[in-house]
């Protein structure tokens, strides 16, 4: 996948863009983007060009709360989030502020009270390329601007079948894939949210017993903005037998983000958190994956890569990846995780 990034291809010259606004108001060069398809929907930033859209705010967050936001024991640094995700979170705040103004203008044209509805955001990419870490920084971050202070988080795993459905229908081995999901329930949920339901239920997956926990839900309740962080938010509408047109999950997303970077780092992120894992939630005698916090480091590391094979790089390559191209912006990081471009629908 390296050097395949977004709509693919090289950058080339001119357009002169700004995100503005309390961005500090630079105005910079933007360049569209050319593909073998033609001129792309996007403007590339490299990491300079994006770090000068920060704000002047003072960063919201201190030290100690960033470490209880970091995915695995891998935290996140200050500098790449005053850098990278608080512009982001002052670009969402705008279109927050934006597509209220417009829901407005449709309310008083229909002559009804113009309630808010959520704005939803999607989190896409693969398993382990950092969704979680990225979703869950953008919600603390959104969360102190004035006009969100309630930012609801769900990761689209509750959605899985549980494992007995998963293995009457031989899909244990593709649990990520597309199909692993009842995603109609997801779409549901999300349409559910999106037109200001009171409370909106979605059931649990646990990461240690590997399964949907039954009884339990997460409730939502008329967030400002809810997060919906998985593999596959970005699929496209699925079709029905009669070939009619269905509504896809991101027909419901005001904004969409997708965590990208080179296949090779996104494996060797995964196999290290697989080690970690083993260190910390396998010695729980609950996990599913307890018989194998007693393998060697070489067997532990063959384990992870079988996986990462049989399973999550296959689904990235033939179901997340092409997804890329309709997320609203794309995220790519380098091997330290560091994000080094960023490229934003403009078109
Ligand atoms: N920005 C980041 N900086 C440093 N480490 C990160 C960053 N994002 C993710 N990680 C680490 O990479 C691994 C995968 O991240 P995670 O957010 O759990 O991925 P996903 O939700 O996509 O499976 C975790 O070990 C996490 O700590
Ligand atoms: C639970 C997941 C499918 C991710 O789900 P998501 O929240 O992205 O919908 C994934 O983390 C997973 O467990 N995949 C199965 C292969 C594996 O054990 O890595």
């Amino acid at each position: 996948m390296t050097g395949q990034h977004g709509p693919g291809g090289s950058t080339t010259s001119d357009g002169i863009g700004s995100i503005g606004h309390g961005t500090g108001g630079v105005s910079v060069r933007r360049r569209p983007v050319f593909t073998d398809q033609g001129v792309s929907p996007y403007v590339e930033l490299d990491r300079d060009e994006w770090a000068a859209l920060a704000p002047s705010t003072p960063l919201p967050l201190t030290a100690a709360e960033l470490d209880r936001l970091s995915g695995l024991g891998d935290p996140i640094d200050l500098d790449e989030v005053a850098t990278i995700y608080l512009p982001l979170s002052r670009l969402l705040n705008l279109y927050v502020g934006s597509v209220g103004s417009l829901h407005r203008v449709t309310s008083t044209f229909l002559g009804e009270r113009g309630d808010r509805t959520p704005f939803v955001i999607g989190v896409g990419g693969s398993v382990a390329v950092g969704k979680s870490t990225t979703a869950r920084v953008l919600r603390e971050l959104l969360a102190r601007w004035p006009d969100t202070p309630r930012v609801e988080l769900v990761t689209t795993d509750g959605f899985l079948y549980p494992n007995a459905v998963l293995q009457e229908r031989g899909l244990m081995s593709r649990k990520g894939f597309p199909e692993s999901y009842d995603r109609r329930a997801l779409l549901r949920f999300v349409a559910e949210v999106k037109s200001g339901a009171a409370e909106v239920r979605a059931p649990r997956y646990d990461h240690l017993t590997y399964d949907i926990v039954s009884g339990d839900e997460i409730v939502v309740r008329r967030p400002d903005v809810l997060i919906v962080e998985g593999l596959n938010v970005l699929q496209p509408a699925q079709h029905d037998e009669e070939g009619a047109g269905a509504l896809a999950l991101s027909d419901f997303f005001d904004f969409s983000v997708y965590v990208d970077a080179a296949v090779e780092d996104i494996e060797r992120w995964y196999v290290e958190r697989f080690l970690r894992l083993r260190q910390t939630a396998f010695t729980d005698p609950q996990s599913f994956f307890h018989r194998f916090a007693a393998l060697t480091d070489d067997e532990a590391v063959a384990f992870a890569r079988g996986i990462w094979n049989d399973i999550n790089g296959p689904n990235l390559l033939q179901n997340i990846v092409p997804t890329r191209g309709r997320a609203t912006l794309v995220m790519v990081k380098g091997p330290d995780h560091s994000v080094s471009r960023i490229r934003l629908r403009k078109l």
